[in-house]
């Protein structure tokens, strides 16, 4: 592994301050650019989220998965729709066909019964399981879900002017963002004393994500995440104070016909402690259409990718078990 290489580290106060200063932003835009096209990940900070709220919502994911087992499963995935809502326990999530070393609570936006997903009882349709305890929980988050919501929308700007479209290009596509499949509150138990070391496998399997953009909100621990860069060498992205860990997910990738990369990454947790991580994925609206974008094409004019609706892609990730029915 190159212990060498660092993240880029980009700042979007141009974005998310009223400074209006296009040239602040244009720089913005061309380091996202530059840092999107080499790894696909970076270190966002001046995206004015509240550190307070950062923390806490870490804590409260610290607190929820160390309360009894029978307090967790009262939340169980199996409560809902068996893929997405709710508390999965160690070993219940699988990625790649191998079990995942941790456990998850998973929230999504709530939808109307009138929603292809309910009126077809796909996946993803149920309802939220908020934890009653924390009592905080809920409101916490909801209020984590709000920041990050602007927040989305904001490097979406950004992304935007970087690929020469006007600030607003991708607002149609995200203005019902489909946020929460998943916000995932992870947490990763010291594995130590797992009783058949052979059966411990990595954390969370080596994977891309799926929509825009996701925001990782990780504790302390280093050495967990990994993420390949383009030799295919794995390198540790460790926590940096205050800022999030930023991706980039499928469908940029499928907008930008390639030339950005949703980059492959996994967590290996072998460290004493218990690592709780929250990722915020911010995609695209449900029924948004994407495929190679203008700009892109001019740089490579070979399409890489058909036309994709971001819910079908995501159905065929979540579930290799439901066939997908048009929607
Ligand atoms: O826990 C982490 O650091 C990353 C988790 C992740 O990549 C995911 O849930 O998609
Ligand atoms: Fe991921």
């Amino acid at each position: 592994m190159s212990s060498e290489f660092k993240l880029p580290i980009i700042d979007i106060s141009a974005f998310t301050t009223d400074s209006n200063s296009q040239a602040g932003k244009l720089e913005t835009a061309k380091q996202i650019y530059e840092a999107c096209r080499n790894v696909g990940f970076f270190y966002l900070i001046g995206h004015n989220v509240p550190q307070e709220i950062i923390d806490k919502v870490l804590e409260l994911g610290y607190e929820f998965f160390h309360l009894p087992e029978e307090e967790k499963i009262k939340y169980s995935i199996a409560n809902e729709d068996y893929a997405r809502l709710g508390y999965q326990r160690l070993g219940e999530n699988v990625t790649r066909y191998q079990k995942d070393w941790h456990e998850a609570l998973d929230f999504y936006k709530p939808i109307p019964r009138t929603h292809p997903l309910v009126l077809k009882n796909l996946p993803l349709r149920g309802e939220n399981q908020w934890p009653k305890n924390p009592p905080e929980f809920r409101v916490i988050f909801n209020e984590y879900i709000d920041y990050m919501l602007r927040l989305g929308a904001q490097v979406m700007s950004a992304i935007a002017l970087g690929l020469g479209l006007e600030e607003n290009f991708f607002e149609n596509s995200i203005n019902d963002s489909f946020w929460c499949v998943v916000m995932r509150v992870i947490g990763y138990p010291d594995l130590r004393n797992v009783a058949d070391k052979d059966r411990v496998g990595v954390s969370c399997g080596e994977h891309t994500d799926y929509g825009c953009l996701t925001f990782l909100n990780q504790d302390k621990t280093k050495g967990a995440l990994q993420v390949q860069t383009k030799d295919g060498n794995w390198i540790n992205v460790d926590p940096l104070q205050g800022a999030f860990v930023v991706n980039i997910g499928d469908m940029l990738n499928v907008w930008t016909n390639d030339i950005y990369k949703s980059t492959l990454h996994r967590v290996i947790h072998r460290g004493e402690n218990y690592r709780v991580s929250v990722p915020f994925f911010y995609e695209p609206n449900f029924d948004a259409k994407i495929e190679p974008l203008k700009p892109c094409l001019q740089i490579d004019p070979v399409k890489h990718h058909e036309p994709v609706v971001y819910g079908e892609h995501l159905l065929k990730k979540v579930s290799t078990n439901f066939e997908i029915i048009e929607l």
